[in-house]
């Protein structure tokens, strides 16, 4: 499985959309990659051998594409998952961030009690576009006394330059358009 070259997978797998969901934006569709066990498997691997050196106690994974990535990394590096969801979802107490997208805005949250304080955290999305998204998150993880040690994308949309509002901490990017 771990045969196959992630960026290659990448390549071949991620759909490029134009003009959705608005006139203008090319979508970077990951839907095929995920029906492509070979391919999934080289980008989870590959996620996990570039983030395994920061030792991470958790990943957290944004709603809802970044649970699809989150869930098998953290699995194969042996931590817990913890979601960040849009707004209205989750049960328990939660803290909140608001914040700007490519295309509208959005408001996410995390339960209170999801994050052991000073918890060493990797965030995982699939796209970075302008990086609000992370930002967001990473809000959210101070919020709850843990730390930011790394972000981690399958592939960045380079033009929005949201590697530069994320540059506090390591960024794992295994595909820049
Ligand atoms: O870097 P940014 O400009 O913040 O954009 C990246 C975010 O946009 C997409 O999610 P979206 O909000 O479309 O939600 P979805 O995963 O529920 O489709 C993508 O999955 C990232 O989470
Ligand atoms: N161009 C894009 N493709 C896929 N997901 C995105 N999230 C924000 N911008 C995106």
């Amino acid at each position: 499985m771990t045969s196959v070259d992630a960026a290659t997978a990448i390549d071949a797998c991620v759909r490029p959309v134009e003009d959705w969901p608005v006139q203008g934006v090319t979508f970077r569709d990951v839907t095929p990659l995920l029906a492509a066990p070979d391919a999934f498997g080289a980008v989870t691997a590959a996620l996990a051998d570039a983030v395994r050196e920061l030792r991470p106690d958790a990943v957290v994974g944004v709603e809802a594409r970044g649970f699809i990535f989150g869930a098998p990394l953290a699995l194969e590096l042996g931590v817990g998952f913890v979601p960040v969801r849009k707004e209205g979802k989750l049960p328990a107490d939660t803290h909140r961030a608001t914040y700007a997208l490519e295309y509208g805005e959005a408001t996410v949250e995390i339960h209170t009690d999801a994050l052991a304080p000073g918890a060493r955290v990797v965030v995982v999305d699939d796209v970075l576009a302008t990086g609000g998204t992370l930002r967001a998150a990473a809000e959210l993880v101070q919020t709850c006394g843990a730390q930011v040690v790394g972000n981690a994308v399958v592939l960045e949309i380079g033009a929005l330059a949201g590697r530069e509002r994320l540059a506090d901490v390591p960024l794992v990017s295994l595909r820049r358009y």
